[in-house]
């Protein structure tokens, strides 16, 4: 029996875990769940899960929750960072799901790894952020980091296909993570200034929360993939692709030196990557739909457009640079994504902020998390400025 906390439990990435492990009563027992401030989800999957720990990072939701826990409810109640890192690293669970949305979530995914555990990762952003000290601490601590981001569970798939988790050590030439182009795909770009918060997220091929939806509506959801792929699989920059899949059907393919390329396909639901990695070794039922070839008829396959996806190239260009660049990258990003879910920034101001904060930052030192975390948030307040410049302009 594992023994399971989900960080980011009342999310997209947390829902589809937990129908997994519903699904699994002998297997999977929950031990912990936290979240941010929505204490309806919370009270629900405590009543529902019974973990021994549930934690809200806001200090009122969790007074919230803890007002409306059952009677002889076998949860405990906790708050703020230390409640989050108490779930990752405390003595009850031998595997930790990070679905946080964010830089938030690199903390507690952090002191995940320091202690050891079975790390499942969905939160990319803790890679873009901290890649070279995140994966030391994985290797120094002995942790099982078991990627859940579809493309790069495709990858590792893939890889294991053909006898390593590690691309260089496998013969690996290449990786191509696929991309769906998102809802704007096809759109005239001179009407893109003017796309609401609901179109942009509503993606064409996955259902996932508001802040990944627009990262994949501008593409930046792929240039933060190809980061997260060059942490997790050792990989240099020029040799991660994308290639534009429409169908979302193909999540990554891996090409060998002798000329074999290796493809992961698997229909657009995160419950398939989630119980590989749950279950890793072993296979379990997922709960997804066979995938039906006849039905679906054609893959399609394009590049993609950097005219038109702008904060893609940002991205590659950050990991590039090197050094603090991809953490200022994250910050103004998320910044700018929420700015626009918010309604005070245009779609393609997103791309703009980012490029100013970016042309604002020279690359600097990453020796440290103290570095790594004041280039982020440096690149928020620069992308904060740009912002309200956007608005009054
Ligand atoms: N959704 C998907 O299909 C995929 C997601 N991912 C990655 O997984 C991560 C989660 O995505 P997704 O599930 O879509 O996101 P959601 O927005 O659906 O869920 C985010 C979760 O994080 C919690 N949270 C938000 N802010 C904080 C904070 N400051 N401190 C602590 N907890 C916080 C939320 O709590 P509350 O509900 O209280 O706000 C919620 O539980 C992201 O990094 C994303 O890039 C990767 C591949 C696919
Ligand atoms: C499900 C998942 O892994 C997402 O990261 C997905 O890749 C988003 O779709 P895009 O390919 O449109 O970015
Ligand atoms: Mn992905």
């Amino acid at each position: 029996m594992r023994s399971i906390s989900i960080l980011g439990a009342t999310g997209s990435i947390g829902g589809s875990t937990l129908d997994v492990i519903a699904r699994h009563p002998d297997r999977y027992r929950v031990e912990a769940l936290t979240a941010n401030r929505d204490v309806d989800a919370m009270a629900a999957l405590c009543a529902r899960f019974r973990p021994a720990l549930a934690v809200m990072a806001d200090a009122g939701a969790a007074r919230a929750l803890a007002a409306r826990l059952e009677p002889g409810s076998p949860t405990r109640v906790a708050a703020g960072a230390e409640g989050l890192a108490e779930a990752a690293a405390g003595g009850g669970a031998d595997t930790v799901v990070a679905a946080i949305v964010g830089a938030a979530g690199l903390a507690p995914t952090l002191a995940a790894v320091r202690a050891g555990r079975r790390v499942l990762l969905a939160n990319k952003e803790a890679l873009v952020v901290a890649g070279a000290l995140f994966m030391a601490e994985v290797a120094a601590h002995g942790a099982e980091l078991l990627p859940v981001d579809s493309e790069h569970n495709g990858v590792f798939q893939c890889l294991y296909a053909s006898g390593g988790a590690v691309a260089g050590a496998a013969g690996v030439e290449r990786i191509l993570l696929t991309a769906s182009g998102g809802p704007f795909r096809e759109r005239a770009p001179e009407t893109l200034g003017a796309v609401t918060p609901e179109e942009a997220c509503a993606h064409p091929t996955w259902s996932m929360g508001r802040k990944i939806s627009v990262d994949s509506a501008t593409m930046m959801n792929k240039g933060l993939e190809v980061i997260e792929a060059c942490w997790l699989f050792a990989m240099e920059p020029d040799r991660v692709g994308v290639v534009i899949h429409p169908q979302s059907l193909v999540h990554a393919l891996v090409r060998y030196r002798d000329g074999s390329v290796l493809a992961q396909l698997g229909q657009p639901d995160m419950r398939t990557p989630i119980a590989q990695a749950l279950a890793w070794p072993e296979r379990i039922d997922s709960g997804v739909a066979p995938l039906d070839l006849m039905a679906v008829g054609r893959l399609d396959f394009e590049a993609p457009d950097l005219r038109r996806f702008p904060c893609l190239g940002l991205a590659e260009a950050a990991l590039r640079a090197g050094g603090s660049a991809p953490a200022a990258l994250n910050g103004a990003n998320e910044v700018a994504v929420a700015a626009f879910l918010e309604g005070r920034l245009g779609f393609t101001g997103i791309a703009a902020v980012i490029e100013t904060t970016l042309e604002a930052m020279p690359a600097g030192a990453a020796d440290s998390l103290d570095d790594l975390l004041a280039a982020e948030g440096e690149a928020r307040r620069l992308a904060g400025a740009a912002v309200a410049r956007q608005r009054r302009d």
